[in-house]
């Protein structure tokens, strides 16, 4: 079973290494935008030589030249995953593939996001469909570029592995322990429901992050999403 990964969304160093402090153990954590935008690519290095795994979720959007180059720069911060919106499109999807040639680092393409509900897809986006059939189709466009998965909530994971094969990574935000605060999020589960439904990780932030005790809420999670209680 993948470890949970933790979303370090501070926006300081100092904050990431507060944090970290709490843990005796190699993680796997995320850097998003947040993050990377106040300190940039030697956080990630600074993070990576700490022996933890790294998902840089930066979600490029961008024409595919751009993308493709843009990727080829991130490969050499050797993280593990990084990711694209698959809205951006077949062509682009590739072309961040191509942009990771002869690197590990996994790609990953958002379907949509999980603060996204099927009314705002429907008004917001003018999709005309079922959140569901949007995210499958995303989720196969991912698959036919020849991605590695793709983000997605816990609710489209079982049809996603259907659809595109067991293997195909379905990386999901929304975690909520019971009893948790959903905040801004729409499409949400627990780490139990997450590990029914045939995620193959979970993404948790807040549930962490803002915890008077971050290692035990972590431990929590971990526990209920390896079915380890
Ligand atoms: O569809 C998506 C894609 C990315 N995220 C990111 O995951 C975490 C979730 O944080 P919580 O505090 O557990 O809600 C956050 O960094 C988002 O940027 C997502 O939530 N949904």
């Amino acid at each position: 079973m993948n470890k949970p990964i933790i979303a370090l969304d501070f926006s300081s160093k100092t904050q990431v290494e507060q944090f970290l402090n709490h843990f005796d153990e190699p993680l796997f954590v995320k850097v998003g935008m947040e993050l990377y935008f106040q300190e940039g690519p030697e956080l990630v290095r600074y993070i990576k030589s700490l022996g933890h795994s790294v998902f840089l979720d930066l979600k490029l959007h961008d024409i595919p030249n751009t993308v493709e180059s843009a990727m080829r720069g991130l490969a050499k911060l050797g993280v593990d995953l990084v990711n694209v919106h698959a809205a951006g499109g077949l062509e682009m999807m590739k072309a961040a593939k191509r942009g990771l040639a002869d690197s590990e680092t996994q790609l990953i393409a958002v379907t949509q996001l999980t603060s996204t509900s099927e009314e705002q897809m429907q008004s917001d986006q003018l999709i005309p469909v079922t959140l569901e059939e949007s995210v499958l189709h995303y989720a196969k466009l991912a698959n036919q570029a020849g991605l590695d998965g793709v983000v997605c909530s816990v609710l489209e994971a079982e049809a996603i592995g259907a659809a595109c094969g067991t293997d195909f990574l379905r990386v999901t935000p929304g975690i909520r322990p019971a009893n948790v605060s959903a905040d801004d999020q729409k499409r949400i589960a627990t780490p139990e429901q997450a590990r029914l439904q045939g995620a193959t990780h979970i993404v948790v932030g807040r549930a962490i992050t803002k915890s008077e005790n971050p290692a035990q809420s972590y431990q929590q999670i971990k526990n209920e999403w390896s079915d380890a209680i």
